[in-house]
């Protein structure tokens, strides 16, 4: 699996304001980046943090992309991923429209109930990752076991490639971000650095969850361009 992260930030490494509300830090050029990365992907993967958030679409927004994919015999829109261990996915989120297809990343904590009115909504469910009884299931609270209970995302990852998933971007958030470094996923790193100031250290950053305290993993600057009113950094792992 092929994955490339992009995400736009502040000066100040900022995802989003400390509500978490999303904050438009692009402009009309970076979007229209962003979505020329999304046509070439096979899938554009968010964590449910996102979902909650932003409801995003995750769809093409460049008609001809779409027509092109069309046209080499592949979805008009990339397939769409979210990481979402317990189902928290609302049933009305713009993502499970049929304008794509939908997976959901869950894994064994998440409610059978849940995933038949997901499922009723359109979602495909992949489960990967055990329900986290092994240890602390809550997530980022506890740094020890902030995974236990989280999705595998390379057992996920196997389970979308045998869907024919070989490409996949991802868009955010900063825990799913942590994660993929993490487990040493990521090939290829586009942030998108928007002149602005957001501050707040509850804000979301480019990669959260319990951090690096050492063996930070080093990447490749490989592109530097200014675009919009910011600088577009480039990076491969
Ligand atoms: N500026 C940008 O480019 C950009 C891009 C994206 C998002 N954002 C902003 O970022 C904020 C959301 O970011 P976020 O960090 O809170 O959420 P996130 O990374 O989108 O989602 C985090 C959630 O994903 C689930 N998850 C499942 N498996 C995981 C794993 N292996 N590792 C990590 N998470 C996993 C966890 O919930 P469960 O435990 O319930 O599964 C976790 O709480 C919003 O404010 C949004 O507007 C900005
Ligand atoms: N590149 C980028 N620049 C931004 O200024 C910003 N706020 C996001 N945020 C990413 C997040 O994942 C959003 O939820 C989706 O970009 C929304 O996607 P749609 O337009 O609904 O398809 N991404």
């Amino acid at each position: 699996m092929y994955v490339h992260v992009n995400a736009a930030v502040s000066v100040d490494g900022k995802l989003s304001s400390r509500r978490r509300e999303q904050v438009e830090i692009s402009g009309a050029d970076d979007f229209d980046r962003v979505d020329r990365i999304r046509a070439a992907a096979d899938a554009v993967l968010v964590g449910v943090g996102t979902v909650l958030a932003d409801d995003p679409h995750l769809t093409l927004d460049e008609e001809d992309r779409r027509v092109q994919r069309l046209r080499d015999g592949r979805p008009g829109n990339p397939a769409r991923v979210v990481a979402d261990s317990r189902a928290r996915t609302p049933t009305d989120a713009r993502i499970l429209d049929d304008e794509a297809t939908t997976y959901l990343l869950v894994n064994d904590a998440a409610d059978p109930d849940r995933l038949d009115a997901l499922r009723d909504a359109g979602a495909e469910i992949v489960s990967a990752g055990g329900d986290g009884s092994d240890g602390d299931d809550t997530g980022s609270e506890d740094g020890e076991n902030a995974h236990a209970g989280r999705v595998d995302l390379r057992a996920a990852f196997d389970a979308l490639e045998r869907e024919g998933i070989e490409r996949v971007m991802v868009e955010g958030g900063g825990e799913v971000i942590f994660s993929l470094f993490e487990a040493g996923l990521v090939d290829e790193l586009t942030v998108y650095v928007g002149s602005l100031v957001i501050g707040g250290r509850g804000a979301p950053t480019l990669a959260d969850g319990e951090g690096f305290v050492d063996d930070f993993p080093e990447l490749d600057l490989t592109d530097v361009e200014r675009l919009d009113d910011g600088v577009q950094l480039s990076y491969e792992t």
